[in-house]
């Protein structure tokens, strides 16, 4: 036998009762005639409370009494055969005049009582239950209306009634065992005292009468049908991966509902409980869907916790003082203080220094609580041997709730190291040693980013979505997102990441997609969707959105970006960039920029600045933090540079392969900034502060390889038409080298604390003359490697390279 239970949404209109049909008429055929439990179809209590608090008042009840006839009426002409409707009506007509006197007697004496406001909201479950009995009866002749009234018996607070359970179950027995064969219709929420007046549940009263039902005959299962699949692992409006829970434990699902997942009200499932008779949620609009299982154990699922419970608004109360110090008696004092008000505490911690306790409260009681503490506390506040107690507001609660928490450790690791990555300062936090709920209280500007990254933490196959800001969209940045795009399915598969590039701009336009702008169709969609850009605007969107695991990436050549890292790193945020200029400023900003960086917790990489995609940068901080000392470096970091004078050969115009270089994407946005040297004077500068000094841009001896009048062109048309009048410089530049059999390198050296860097020519002996393409070469010379050098060397420019050093630097910084 099982009971079912169809709350207000279920009853509500034609088309939801159709649907509780189609359940019903499945079980049937199977030989199933459960316990139907109903509700008042949906809004109606409202509207019986209102018209009855109206009437107190005088104000006339008519319109609303309409209101509620067509709603039923309307249902009977859809779904009674004509030739049926006559005495459904007729019964229906009686309740609605007997509840018109009711409120007309209320209207007159300008007086409701509680106990004919049950009787007056009792109407609700009794029109709609007799009414979805008549219409089931179409189909199932042995259905019978049942007024649980009679059956369920309780004290006589009206209002929120006390249940007599020995007795109701008594009565429920009996008279399931008088109608056999019977398929009964009952109404839920409605029960009497022992004069047999009418009393009502209070709130999820239906749900309650379910359960008293379900325990009186040891029901198979209660299930609970609604207008939601389940019970979810988060708040849906604020979790969009949120999803049914398969399975809980009572004590489970208390926690979980008790933080706002408002499918059931937990201490209508008591009898249940005691009885050890399973509740299953299921929805009436979805019903294949398996739904969710209260049962009395907690059940193996396949994740750690079963959901994350929140409440937005909470205020917390902190109480402190000397005074308190090994003071037995005081936290009694303080919350029986509180409870005879009827103020709830939601959460208390106190620190074993035992001189503080702060609790959590609902915003409303908060100033009350306060006024309460200072009147009880007095003596002491004028002692000093307390603190006033202060109120901090705008706060929320999180909790991961479950039941197997308690066999696994590294639970709360997680919540925390979850909330830690995402910048979220946690301001109390509370565990009982049951051990089935980890709350925190954090703020409530906060809620959204931490309920997501806790639910990733904990439930999602991906382990995370990073969310990229990303600036600049030229052969970096365009390049990046196709390789994103290309590797999508792989990181998903193996990594379990997913990238959303939810922010985009270049210096025209931007875009913003919380749920991820399309790497197919970002072109066009910038294009044609962007806003202006505004470099100011797409940081504060960007702060504003306040998402977990959330990323800047830098991809333009541009120093106004720069000026913006330290207050990217204020929020918590990681930067990750290819773009040099940050960190070959002035020394007191590259220090600034770590210092805040690693305050904050959060990630600076920038693997690129130095030979694009080539690990340099990674092999030099792994050589200093291991304890390596570097005693010089030797290098050719301009991809540009080593590929002019890797292809400066034969009849080669110098010109030509400058501008080749440009069309291979070797260069700079500028690519003056390379040939004067400027790009890889940067690269020296941030390997030299790497290593260690302190030094300026201008502690660097920068060698030149262009004549004077290159070197001072007003333009990069002007630049390439001088390179074209010094032919003759760089030809002799060139037949030099030939003869000798050498190579013309430009190369960097770091040694004694000195940064230089010089046009040289070199033989077949020296281990920079064999390169190639855009090759970069870089030698370490350390106290580890002094016999023979570590030495990186490959294609150090290009877009391909590069975007994909950004791309991994991005994996790293989502680690
Ligand atoms: N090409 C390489 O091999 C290589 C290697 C390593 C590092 N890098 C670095 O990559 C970066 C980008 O190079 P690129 O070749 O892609 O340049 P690019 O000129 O093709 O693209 C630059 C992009 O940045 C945008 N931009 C510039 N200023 C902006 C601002 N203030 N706000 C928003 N957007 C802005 C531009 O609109 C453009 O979309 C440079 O810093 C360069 O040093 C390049
Ligand atoms: N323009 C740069 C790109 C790599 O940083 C170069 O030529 O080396
Ligand atoms: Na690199």
């Amino acid at each position: 036998m099982k009971i079912l239970k169809f709350g207000g949404t279920s009853v509500g209109s034609a088309e939801s009762i159709n649907a509780l049909l189609d359940i019903l008429k499945q079980g049937y055929e199977q030989g199933e005639k459960p316990i139907v439990v109903l509700s008042a179809m949906s809004g109606i209590t409202n509207l019986l409370t209102k018209m009855a608090e109206e009437a107190e008042q005088g104000i006339s009840f008519g319109p609303a009494l309409k209101e509620l006839e067509s709603r039923h009426f309307t249902v009977v002409k859809q779904l009674i055969q004509i030739k049926n409707q006559n005495p459904v009506f007729t019964q229906l007509k009686i309740y609605l005049n007997e509840l018109e006197d009711l409120l007309q007697g209320v209207l007159n004496l300008r007086e409701l009582s509680s106990q004919s406001k049950d009787l007056i909201v009792s109407y609700g479950e009794r029109c709609s239950a007799f009414l979805v009995s008549k219409i089931a009866a179409q189909y199932f002749p042995e259905s019978l209306f049942v007024e649980a009234s009679s059956l369920i018996k309780t004290d006589s607070n009206f209002g929120n009634a006390r249940v007599d359970l020995q007795q109701s179950e008594l009565l429920i027995r009996q008279f399931v065992q008088e109608n056999p064969g019977k398929f009964l219709f009952v109404t839920g929420f409605i029960a009497s005292n022992v004069n047999g007046r009418i009393t009502t549940l209070g709130r999820g009263g239906s749900d309650y009468t379910a359960a008293i039902f379900g325990a009186a005959l040891q029901a198979e299962a209660i299930e609970i049908w609604t207008d939601v699949d389940g019970m979810l692992t988060a708040d849906p409006r604020m979790v969009k991966k949120a999803f049914p829970l398969p399975i809980l434990s009572y004590t489970e699902a208390m926690e979980l509902s008790y933080f706002g997942a408002k499918v059931i009200y937990p201490p209508t499932m008591i009898p249940a409980f005691m009885k050890k008779v399973p509740i299953v949620i299921r929805n009436t609009f979805n019903p294949s869907f398996p739904g969710t299982i209260i049962q009395y154990d907690s059940g193996r699922t396949s994740y750690p916790i079963k959901g994350i419970s929140s409440i937005n608004a909470i205020s917390v109360i902190n109480v402190s003082g000397s005074g308190m110090i090994g003071k037995a008696g005081f936290s009694g004092r303080l919350f029986s203080l509180l409870a005879h008000e009827q103020i709830n505490i939601v959460l208390i911690t106190q620190s074993s220094s035992e001189h503080s306790i702060t609790f959590a409260v609902h915003p409303a009681d908060a100033l009350r609580a306060k006024h309460l503490i200072e009147t009880e506390f007095e003596l002491e506040l004028l002692a000093k041997k307390l603190e006033p107690p202060v109120i901090e507001n705008e706060l929320s609660v999180l909790a991961i709730v479950g039941e197997n928490m308690k066999q696994t450790p590294g639970m709360s690791g997680r919540l925390f190291h979850a909330l830690g990555r995402n910048g979220i300062n946690v301001r109390a936090i509370a565990q009982g040693s049951s051990e089935y709920n980890i709350s925190v209280i954090i703020s409530q500007a906060d809620l959204s980013k931490a309920l997501n990254a806790v639910h990733d933490a904990f439930f999602t196959a991906l382990k995370k979505t990073l969310h990229v800001f990303n600036l600049g969209t030229g052969n970096i940045g365009s390049t990046l997102f196709r390789q994103l795009l290309e590797q999508e399915a792989f990181l998903r598969d193996n990594n379990d990441i997913q990238v959303k590039v939810v922010g985009m701009s270049n210096s025209r336009k931007m875009l913003f997609d919380v749920e991820g702008i399309s790497l197919t169709s970002w072109q066009t969609e910038l294009d044609s969707k962007g806003e202006t850009a505004c470099l100011e605007t797409f940081i504060s969107r960007m702060q504003q959105l306040n998402l977990p695991n959330c990323i800047f990436v830098d991809n333009t050549a541009s120093e106004e970006p720069t000026k913006h890292y330290l207050k990217i790193f204020e929020s918590n945020i990681s930067v990750v960039t290819c773009n040099k200029i940050a960190n070959s400023s002035s020394y007191a900003q590259y220090k600034q920029l770590r210092d805040t960086a690693r305050r904050h917790g959060v990630d600076f990489f920038y693997e690129t600045n130095v030979g694009a995609g080539l690990p340099i940068v990674r092999t030099l901080k792994d050589l200093m933090t291991s304890g390596d000392r570097i005693i010089r470096i030797e290098a050719i970091l301009s991809g540009t540079i080593s590929y002019i004078f890797n292809n400066f050969i034969g009849d080669a115009s110098f010109h030509d392969v400058v501008k080749k270089a440009q069309a291979l994407g070797y260069t700079e946005p500028d690519p003056r900034d390379d040939l004067r040297g400027t790009d890889f004077m940067r690269k020296m500068l941030i390997l030299a502060r790497d290593s260690g000094l302190a030094i300026e841009a201008k502690d660097v001896d920068l060698g030149a390889i262009l004549p004077k009048t290159c070197l001072d062109a007003a333009s990069v048309e002007d630049f390439y038409l001088e390179l074209q009048k010094e032919a003759a410089y760089f030809d002799t530049l060139k037949e030099k080298a030939q003869r000798e059999n050498r190579a013309i390198r430009y190369i960097g050296k770091l040694e004694d604390g000195k940064v230089s860097i010089a046009l040289e020519l070199v033989d077949e002996k020296h281990p920079f003359f064999n390169l190639s393409g855009s090759d970069n070469v870089i030698s370490f010379t350390t106290e580890r490697y002094k016999e023979r050098p570590l030495v990186v060397k490959g294609p150090g420019a290009g877009s391909e390279v590069t975007a994909g050093g950004v791309f991994a630097d991005l994996m790293n910084a989502g680690a």
